[in-house]
């Protein structure tokens, strides 16, 4: 359904993506965790077509390649204080989706019902507390029966118990229906049940990328396993290594890229031609320890070539880009 391919986005100085690719399969709900200033909801506003990236791309695949062939909907981390009515904002926003009035009162009406808010739908939104604003927003974004893919940004933000059940069923709800999912959410494990994959970023990089499977107990759905652990590993490495710079194939980077215990940080293309014919990049590379020497191996004999590696340990691992720490290279060029 959706592909991100070495996603980089910087603002001036500050490089907040470094390098984030994934695959998301039609229909998957993702929970992105990480500490604040980590990236998540940048990387939120570029799935919704909100941002564009400094480079690497954002592709729909599966029919859904058109923009007015999918529907998103997003609820973002902060809504204003308008001088209007949910009424009046609610039908704007549903005309604009181009739904009749008729199916967007229903709508309205049920999920205004569902959050307890229908005595304050004909008044102006600019007295509301942070928790009715948020349900407002949380109603926008789902006016649409089924969205292709729903964004949340913090949406349990401000809400009550209650109201945060409501929204924990309803988002069940629209993911057994074929809705895709993709939240942030720091204070609660209330979303985990609807997720089926974790994704954890750290300073603009994936450390961690996990799929959950759920099996049925006597009491209804339970968490039992996580399966699939990759950069998640190198958290607990005393040290790991990083290539700062090296020369390989598209073909070597792929494999790379897909290596167990490997964290691309950097990705150049080149345009001239190496020897096998492909197009040239320059890599910046994290490395677990025990999966170095494979790795190192892996590169030359794929005819790729090594510049400078340095030593690190995890704690400063995945914290800067390309050649910021030249100076610290234990050893240079093969
Ligand atoms: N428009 C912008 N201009 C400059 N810097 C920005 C902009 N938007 C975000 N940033 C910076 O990008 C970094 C990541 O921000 P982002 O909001 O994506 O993080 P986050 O993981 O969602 O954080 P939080 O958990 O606190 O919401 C932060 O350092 C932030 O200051």
């Amino acid at each position: 359904m959706l592909t991100i391919e070495r996603v980089h986005k910087r603002y001036d100085v500050s490089h907040v993506l470094k390098g984030i690719s994934m695959e998301v399969p039609r229909g998957q709900s993702i929970l992105f965790r990480g500490e604040n200033g980590s990236g998540k909801s940048t990387l939120l506003r570029m799935i919704c077509g909100l941002l564009r990236p400094t480079s690497g791309r954002v592709r729909w695949m599966d029919g859904l390649e058109k923009e007015d062939q999918r529907t998103i909907g997003y609820v973002p981390e902060r809504f204003p204080q308008l001088n209007m009515s949910p009424y009046e904002y609610l039908m704007a926003m549903g005309r604009i989706q181009r739904m009749s009035d008729r199916d967007i009162q229903g709508r309205m009406d049920e999920l205004l019902g569902l959050f307890r808010m229908e005595p304050y739908r004909d008044q102006r939104m600019n007295g509301f507390s942070k928790g009715m604003l948020q349900k407002v927003n949380l109603v926008q974004a789902m006016l649409l029966r089924k969205p292709d893919l729903l964004v949340l940004d913090e949406p349990l933000s401000g809400l009550d118990m209650d109201a945060q059940r409501k929204l924990q069923q309803l988002l069940m709800e629209l993911h057994s229906e074929g809705t895709a999912l993709m939240m942030v959410c720091h204070e609660s494990d209330l979303l985990d049940s609807a997720a089926e994959r974790i994704i954890t970023l750290e300073r603009g990089l994936i450390v961690g990328d996990e799929l959950v499977t759920v099996s049925e107990s006597v009491c209804g759905t339970e968490r039992i396993e996580s399966v699939e652990r990759k950069e998640k590993l190198l958290r607990m490495e005393s040290a790991c290594a990083r290539i700062v710079c090296c020369r390989v194939g598209e073909e070597l980077r792929r494999l790379l890229d897909a290596h167990e215990g490997v964290v691309m940080l950097e990705s150049y293309e080149e345009g001239e031609e190496c020897e096998t014919h492909c197009k040239t990049h320059y890599i910046s590379i994290e490395v677990l320890t025990s999966a170095s020497d494979g790795v190192l191996r892996l590169i030359l004999e794929g005819a790729g070539s090594v510049m400078s590696v340095q030593q690190i340990s995890a704690d400063s691992a995945r914290s800067t880009g390309i050649m910021e720490n030249e100076e610290d290279e234990l050893c240079a060029s093969h």
